[in-house]
């Protein structure tokens, strides 16, 4: 059979594969994002290598993609790039990145295309296309190749039958109709994301309408044993397709740049490789050996605990018969079979049985858990059903292989996962976050030091730009010059988020604290070693690690620490003036469950969330303040639009870190204000940035109280109530109107604030002083005495300011009050107040 090239077929293939493949890429995590879209690259050129698309729109393609890629990858806002993510970057691309924004990926149209491994790989492919499309054995139509389905489980294995298996076989296939179109398609190693491969199945298996005639071919290169494969086939519906691949695109080039080569594969998804569907193509299709000397371990770096960067397995046996046996082992994660008979002979291939779900449970659990699933259609879950995978013992010695060796690394340091140690934790220069910002540990030699001179151990000694950074400075100033942040807490009771010197020798330490431990340090809150009781903190006085803190970038924690965490004086009940029915309330549904939570549980438990609402200046602030002071709590106070404006593209991960930062100092009060802005109703024009950060408060909001331990309070206080949405309302349980002041509460605002200062007021005049300030907030009767307190100062002729003492100055009269009410005007209006009347009304708790 020759080659068939359509362009039409092949724009109508593109037209058609196009909006699904976009569709899903927006959907995901910039990791995954990322990885779909150099998969798309290597298609793209697999399909040029092929002639299944012309060089012009081969090249067309690639520019689009690629530059979609590098989007991602050198994007710098963590929710929609990888650059905020260096390990995460470094997973992906493997060394071709660093933490620098100036240097760009080397994954770019030009230095791709002129890659001497690339551009051997299109040769190779072509000539390897050509002998394949020359064997006699190539020609077997559709319906011959779903007759040489293995049908019972044992022989799925051997065969290596590709996913999905036939209809009714016992492999475990599902849709009548995706067979002929799936052979080896969806061996490709992401699923779902790469609309690409399951762009020939909807989610839910049933097959899309597939273009007719398009002729795919096994791509291999048994004359590179580096190369080991590329080209995932990824053209829809190919029914008449013979044999598809399930490897990398690119696969490692000699030729290439390293972080080219290391960036294209799935670090966490090379062990899973050399698939069934490769036994199958060879045996079926190709009449290729029938046992490949492909040994799971020599294939798999990763299973021998190599460097999971190194994924790409060499050809271990180069002794198959046809250059099909190069082994698909960059290829990850097929979904788990049921067919899981180990292969007879020496053979080890890796089933995709549990060794691929093992793959798949290490790989991010979170992020691509409903990818298995759609990506593959059915057939994963119908595995899974059938509990057959899972239970055999051989594969379940894979599975344990698989783990030990390095599935650890799968995935491990993207943002969405939580995983362990990345990169097989060999390198010593790493900087990874999660382990507690420990950038620059001196035990860790220079990474430039450390390099060897081979390419391996340059890319095991590989360091960020960050952490050779902060390796430069210590060697420079020495640990006395790192910055110690301290911070008291709000009130006299000590908070902190734990902060101790912090030198590149010592890990961030989380601030659940131990009172033992922090007394007496006059602020300075240092953690002493010895005993301590707290969750989080490691026994016998080890570097204390909190859990909750773990996935939290320590410049945020101490953002937090110096921005967010309120230090102020106590408040006590009697410095808020009036709002006896909120205070009532407040000290009912909060202050005594924070401080009887043995009582207080259940149905008296008290609730997640109170908002505040009501004109500006009335004292939610001060109530929130004085909540956390009474109930012993630590305060953290925010507004929301400094989240979307301040803390520009940090505003989720200032959210979560908020939260966990709270969690780790329970009592907590979480106040945020201006919450309407946070929280406002959706709108067409809502900026994506706020919409992520209102989804993450969400989230995070639903977190609290999820353990009975929990002690956190979020308190919204807002003047623009009717503008916050259902959900959000819905959450904040307790909505309490804060009004205006009457008249007894001005009355003992002016008696608070002139009780200070030196005044000439009678009861009758501050009386008449408040009847006449009707209307005033709070914040308004405070701005009045405080204008009426510069009274006698502006009295006083300038030249004698310099000279004069404190009791020299004049008492305030009551001129200078009435003085003030011409300065001082009431800042509310009578429509505002209807507003927010009528919206308690409606939902207030404490309407009548
Ligand atoms: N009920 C009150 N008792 C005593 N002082 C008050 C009261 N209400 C307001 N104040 C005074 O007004 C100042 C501002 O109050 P606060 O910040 O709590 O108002 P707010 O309702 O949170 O305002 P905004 O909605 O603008 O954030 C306080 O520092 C205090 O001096």
């Amino acid at each position: 059979m020759t080659m068939q090239h359509d362009p039409e077929q092949a724009q109508h293939l593109h037209r058609w594969q196009k909006p699904y493949f976009d569709g899903k890429v927006a959907e995901a995590y910039p990791a995954q994002k990322a990885d779909a879209l150099r998969g798309q690259c290597g298609q793209i050129q697999y399909a040029w290598a092929t002639d299944n698309i012309t060089e012009l729109t081969a090249s067309m393609l690639l520019k689009q993609y690629a530059e979609k890629y590098v989007n991602v990858v050198d994007n710098t806002d963590g929710s929609t790039g990888l650059n905020n993510y260096a390990d995460g970057a470094l997973s992906l691309a493997s060394g071709h990145r660093n933490e620098s924004g100036e240097w760009q990926t080397s994954l770019s149209m030009d230095n791709m295309q002129n890659m001497q491994g690339v551009q051997d790989l299109m040769s190779a492919s072509k000539v390897d296309a050509a002998k394949m499309m020359n064997s006699s054995t190539a020609d077997i139509p559709l319906s011959e190749q779903t007759a040489s389905y293995p049908v019972n489980s044992s022989t799925c294995m051997q065969a290596g039958a590709a996913w999905p298996y036939p209809p009714n076989s016992s492999c475990g296939g599902k849709d009548p109709g995706v067979v002929g179109q799936d052979i080896g398609m969806n061996a490709y190693h992401q699923p779902d994301m790469y609309g690409n491969m399951s762009a020939y199945q909807d989610p839910n298996g049933a097959p899309y309408p597939p273009p007719q005639n398009v002729q795919m071919q096994m791509n291999h290169h048994h004359g590179q044993p580096v190369m080991n494969h590329h080209g995932p086939m990824s053209h829809p519906g190919s029914m008449n397709h013979q044999g598809g691949m399930s490897h990398h695109p690119l696969g490692p080039q000699p030729g290439m740049q390293q972080g080219m080569v290391q960036g294209m594969g799935h670090p966490g998804s090379l062990q899973q490789a050399a698939s069934p569907v490769y036994a199958n193509h060879q045996n079926r299709n190709f009449r290729a050996n029938s046992a490949p000397s492909l040994s799971r371990t020599s294939s798999s770096p990763n299973v021998q605990g190599g460097s999971p960067m190194n994924g790409y397995p060499a050809v271990s046996s180069p002794s198959a018969n046809t250059a099909v046996s190069t082994p698909g082992a960059t290829f990850p994660t097929h979904p788990p079979t049921s067919c899981n008979v180990p292969p007879p002979g020496p053979t080890t291939i890796p089933a995709y049985s549990s060794a691929s779900n093992a793959g798949y449970s290490s790989a991010p659990t979170t992020g691509f858990a409903n990818a298995q699933s759609s990506g593959y259609s059915n057939a994963p879950s119908a595995h899974a059903q059938s509990g057959i995978y899972p239970t055999s013992a051989s594969s379940l010695k894979r599975k344990a292989s698989s783990m030990e060796g390095g599935d650890q690394n799968n995935y491990g340091s993207y943002p969405y996962g939580n995983h362990g140690n990345q990169y097989g934790g060999t390198s010593s220069c790493r900087y990874n976050p999660r382990e507690g910002g420990n950038m620059a540990d001196p035990n860790r030699r220079d990474c430039m030091e450390e390099s060897g001179s081979t390419e391996d151990q340059a890319s095991m000694n590989f360091c960020t730009a960050r952490e050779q950074l902060a390796i430069n400075n210590q060697k420079k100033y020495g640990r006395s010059k790192m910055p110690t942040p301290t911070a008291s807490s709000y009130g006299t009771v000590k908070k902190s988020l734990g902060a101790r010197p912090r030198g590149p020798s010592s890990k961030f330490v989380p601030p659940v604290l131990n009172k033992e431990d922090s007394s007496d340090d006059g602020g300075q809150l240092v953690r002493r070693a010895g005993p301590n009781k707290q969750a989080g903190m490691a026994p016998n006085g080890g570097e204390p690690l909190d859990e909750r803190l773990k996935n939290i970038e320590p410049k945020l924690i101490e953002m937090i620490q110096n921005e967010i965490m309120d230090h102020g004086p106590p408040v006590s009940w009697d410095d808020i003036a009036g709002l006896e029915f909120a205070k009532a309330t407040i000290k009912e549904i909060v202050i005594w469950p924070m401080l009887r939570p043995d009582i207080f549980k259940g149905l008296r438990g008290p609730p997640k969330g109170l908002l505040l609402f009501g004109p500006p200046g009335t004292g939610k602030t001060l109530i929130g303040k004085c909540i956390a002071s009474q109930s012993g709590a630590t305060f953290f106070s925010i507004s929301a639009s400094s989240l979307t404006s301040k803390w520009v593209g940090e505003g989720e991960k200032l959210v979560r870190a908020l939260f966990a930062v709270a969690r780790c100092h329970q009592p907590a009060v979480v106040f945020i204000d201006e919450i309407d802005s946070l929280l406002s109703s959706r709108s067409d024009g809502e900026h994506d940035a706020s919409r992520r950060i209102k989804t993450e408060f969400l989230v995070q909001f639903d977190g609290v109280g999820t353990s009975s331990e929990d002690r956190i309070l979020i308190i919204g206080a807002t003047n623009r109530p009717q503008e916050i949405d259902e959900a959000a309302r819905r959450r904040l349980v307790k909505r309490l109107y804060i009004p205006l002041p009457d008249y007894p509460a001005r009355c003992q605002i002016v008696h608070s604030l002139m009780s200070t200062q030196n005044h000439s007021l009678t009861e009758d005049d501050i009386s008449i002083i408040c009847q006449r300030a009707e209307g005033y907030s709070g914040a308004d009767m405070a701005n009045l005495c405080r204008e009426a307190a510069l009274g006698p100062i502006r009295s006083i002729q300038g030249s004698d300011i310099q000279n004069i003492t404190p009791d020299q100055v004049r008492p305030i009269l009551f001129r200078d009050c009435e003085e003030a009410f011409r300065h001082i005007r009431p800042s509310v209006t009578q429509k505002d107040l209807d507003l927010y009347v009528e919206w308690n009304k409606q939902f207030g708790s404490g309407a009548t």
